[in-house]
């Protein structure tokens, strides 16, 4: 068999090699050589320092020939034309000049020679006065290559500066064509030949108009002028700024999730600027040692429509091939539900409201600049403190990045081999007090990542508009249940995360950290998402402030007790009921779903879609309830068990049944927050507390003790903990959203939750019948109970069109007066007397009573 690959396994020239003293002299020859050469290290930016230079006295260079050539163009003509040669005419002397017609060969401009021919190159040759402009965008790039500053945006600077060469060349060429027919320093030949042409082809007129165009079509590129109506849908880019910052500062524009930075620490290097994806190619020539991560994750999404065409395709090939059909038995209650739907079509439960209109980003603020601005300067310093304290305990560190985020950024610090963790960990006071901030965290090590995380927060963070959260892709295209929008992470991404899986969510932090604005968030993102028909808040509010702003969609978003005047809850006692009622909704979910024959609200409301599930019995479509406790504490207080039992009830069996909770405290301690509510709140946000203890109780560990307020805040589902900075929406915002859809057509009132009976006695439905207290319709609602034979709140409602509270106190009435039976939960009440003629009876005997 032959051998394959290299078969030169050995070394055949061993032998010939030099001998080892031979290779030891040609070594230290060549160190001494290089010892003798000067040693250049082209990685550290003195190239780039360099070409700043020389681009800065290039700009001083064109500005002075330029300028002289004003003055000075009609001595030096004769010089500088191409007829009498032209360039060529730098390399002859006087003889050979006036030889060829010079007739001036000592040229006035004040760079001599090499001014005059260049500034006529540039100016009568080319763009005319328009080449000014090239002054502008050297001395851009040479200020920025030299001083590290940016003056503008480079791209910016070059495609603006491209557009105004030609456009301004051609507009004076335009206009001048009026006066004179030739070539002109003015416009230069580029813009009085375009002209020309333009003019042969679209004549004066068309020029004018095209001039126009452009003219206006620039000032909306560098402006960004809305022309939008008010009713489309801003996208976020709409939010990127066009002016840029005058400072010395990093930008990451707000769609972007950041990108480390790497410092290196072997040599003295500047700082790398931070990269978004977009200013990556610019960057990476301005500083080369720069490392980036590139798993840029990107959310593909994948359009519903192909992948059922998809489906159907590959059906039809099924088909051509002739494969065996298989059909599927249907039982009789599925050919009935098919047979409905194929005439009525599917149930649609937003058919009530159908012209609902979901609110609109435009009643969002858009606060700050929506970009993160970081001073190099601070990136620096701050990496220098941290290398500095650990050095000075004695800790190697191998690298170090940055990862800019809106309040904070995160220093990864990969130490030395051999470095103790707890070593790093214990020293997060003294690099704290390095650093002179609050707020620092130490991550040792960083989940996943084999590295120390330092969070330091920014000098001037940024705010995160909830505008600027809602208007992502991400969040508008979301397929979550009950998506929360609730910042943006450390990386700048934007965090969304699903109620419905959470499934239930505890919100601690002090007085003033954010906690109200929290809560704010993630209602107004259940709104922007859902329809009336499928959400229902139950709001409860010891405080009676926060949540009464949201007063207004009661009768599209909110749930109340039957007979209840304020759908958001502020008394204790109201609390409990309220409590109570829920845990009989959730009992009577979970008896539907068992008839229903379903394990959870989204199987069970699908069916119901299709019509599997007869309304007659009872079925009905279930909407999502959030439960929302503002000052959980207060509640805790005041009525202790009677709030902790049902709380926790729900909270062990609520998921299933779509039933969530979203609990808020001040004071996370273990007698507010018990143990039992705690095990079953696997999702926790901590606003800033004030101790370690709080801390703990709150999220299990220390951290939020840590943060610095303002919306920073730790979030965490059991094992994973984040980061986060909590979207801004202030009060007036909240209340444009309750405006928007209080204003619109809602159901004739609020989402009714189940009658529930205070042992007691109190808030109960009354029990002792007076006559001579009856209602007017009394009668009337008795006769049409008996006449339907369903003792149903809603029929009397209908049918006497009264509103809820009077055809509940009516179905009391009757109750006590003993026509109909008691409350049945989700069944309509049994009617206790047979026909008409009983009941003629009966009212008889009442009237003789009084
Ligand atoms: N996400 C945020 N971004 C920027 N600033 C914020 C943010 N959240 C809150 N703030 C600032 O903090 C202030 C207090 O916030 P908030 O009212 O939500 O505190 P709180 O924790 O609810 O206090 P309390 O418990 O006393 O009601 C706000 O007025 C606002 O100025």
């Amino acid at each position: 068999m032959p051998v394959k690959g290299n078969q030169f396994r050995t070394n055949s020239f061993k032998d010939e090699l030099p001998p080892k003293s031979a290779a030891k002299a040609r070594v230290t020859a060549a160190k001494e050589r290089s010892e003798i050469l000067p040693k250049f290290n082209f990685d550290d930016g003195r190239i780039i320092k360099i070409a700043g230079l020389f681009f800065l006295i290039l700009s001083i260079y064109f500005l002075v020939a330029f300028t002289s050539y004003l003055f000075t163009w009609q001595e030096d003509q004769s010089y500088v034309i191409d007829s009498n040669g032209g360039w060529s005419n730098l390399f002859r002397n006087s003889e050979e000049l006036e030889k060829a017609g010079v007739v001036n060969p000592v040229v006035e401009n004040w760079l001599g020679k090499f001014g005059a021919l260049l500034s006529h190159q540039f100016i009568y040759e080319w763009f005319g006065i328009a080449s000014f402009i090239f002054i502008a965008v050297f001395f851009i790039i040479g200020y920025r290559l030299l001083f590290k500053i940016r003056v503008a945006s480079i791209t910016k600077t070059l495609a603006y500066s491209f557009f105004l060469l030609v456009f301004g060349s051609v507009t004076l060429a335009f206009f001048h064509a009026f006066t004179s027919d030739f070539p002109h320093f003015l416009e230069g030949e580029f813009g009085f030949w375009t002209n020309r042409l333009l003019q042969a082809q679209i004549g004066n007129t068309g020029i004018a108009g095209l001039l126009a165009f452009a003219g206006l079509s620039a000032l909306i590129v560098a402006y960004n002028i809305d022309f939008k109506l008010p009713s489309k849908e801003e996208r976020e880019e709409a939010f990127v700024p066009v002016v840029p910052d005058e400072s010395e500062e990093i930008e990451i524009e707000d769609d972007f999730r950041t990108q480390p930075v790497e410092f290196p620490l072997n040599r003295r290097e500047q700082v790398a600027e931070p990269k978004t994806q977009a200013s990556q190619l610019k960057q990476e020539r301005i500083i080369p040692p720069v490392e980036l991560e590139t798993d840029i994750e990107q959310e593909v999404l994948i359009p519903r429509a192909p992948v059922a065409e998809a489906a159907a395709a590959s059906l039809s090939l099924n088909v051509q091939r002739s494969e065996p059909e298989l059909t599927i038995n249907k039982t009789e209650d599925e050919k009935k539900a098919d047979d409905l739907v194929q005439q009525f079509g599917q149930y649609d439960p937003k058919l009530d409201l159908s012209s609902y209109q979901y609110p609109t980003l435009e009643l969002l603020e858009n606060y700050g600049s929506n970009k993160i601005s970081v001073n190099t300067d601070e990136l620096e310093a701050n990496k220098n403190k941290i290398v500095e304290t650990l050095n000075h305990y004695n800790i190697e560190i191998d690298k170090i990045k940055a990862t800019i985020g809106p309040t904070v950024t995160l220093y990864e610090i990969i130490p030395a081999p051999g470095v103790r963790i707890s070593k790093i960990k214990n020293l997060e006071d003294d690099i704290a007090l390095s650093l002179a901030a609050l707020g620092i965290r130490i991550i040792a090590p960083m989940p996943g990542k084999g590295t120390i995380g330092i969070e330091v927060p920014n000098q001037h963070p940024e705010m995160v508009s909830m505008r600027s959260v809602l208007a992502t892709d991400k969040f508008q295209n979301t397929t979550m249940d009950l998506p929360i929008a609730l910042g943006k992470t450390i990386s700048n991404e934007v965090f969304i995360a699903d109620l419905a899986k959470m499934p239930h969510l505890l919100v601690a932090g002090a007085t003033g950290q954010g906690k109200s604005v929290g809560i704010n968030c993630i209602l107004a993102s259940l709104l922007y998402r859902k329809h009336p028909s499928e959400l229902k808040f139950v709001l409860v509010d010891p405080k009676k402030v926060e949540l009464t702003l949201f007063r207004k969609i009661e009768r599209h978003f909110l749930a109340k007790l039957p007979g209840e005047e304020d759908a958001i809850i502020t008394d204790t006692k109201k609390v409990i009921n309220t409590l109570n009622s829920l845990c009989i909704e959730m009992d009577q979910r979970y008896d539907l779903l068992k008839n229903g024959q379903v394990r959870n609200l989204k199987e069970y409301n699908s069916k119901f879609i299709n019509r599997k599930l007869n309304p007659e019995e009872g079925h009905r479509f279930l909407p999502f309830i959030v439960l929302v406790v503002d000052e959980f504490a207060d509640l805790m207080m005041t009525a202790g068990k009677e709030v902790e039992t049902p709380i926790a009830r729900l909270a062990q069996l609520a998921r299933a049944v779509g039933i969530h909770l979203v609990i808020a405290t001040q004071r996370p301690s273990v007698n507010i927050i018990t143990g039992t509510i705690k095990a079953n709140f696997p999702a926790r946000l901590a606003f800033r507390v004030l101790s370690k203890i709080d801390s703990r109780t709150i999220l299990d560990t220390g951290g939020a003790d840590q943060l610095i307020g303002r919306g920073d805040m730790l979030f965490s589902t059991g094992n994973d903990l984040i980061r986060l900075q909590c979207a801004f929406v202030d009060t007036p915002e909240v209340e444009r959203i309750s405006d928007f859809i209080g204003n619109q057509r809602g159901y004739s009132s609020a989402w009714m939750l189940p009658e529930y009976v205070d042992e007691n006695g109190e808030g109960g439905s009354i029990k002792d019948f007076d006559p001579d207290d009856r209602d007017s319709l009394f009668e009337d609602a008795a006769r049409l109970i008996v006449m339907h034979q369903q003792g149903s709140t809603s029929l009397i409602q209908r049918k006497l069109k009264l509103g809820y509270n009077r055809a509940g106190r009516l179905i009391d009435q009757l109750e006590a007066a003993g026509v109909v039976g008691p409350f049945e939960g989700s069944k309509a009440r049994e009617v206790l007397l047979p026909d008409d003629y009983a009941l003629e009876q009966f009212l008889d005997n009442l009237n003789k009573k009084q």
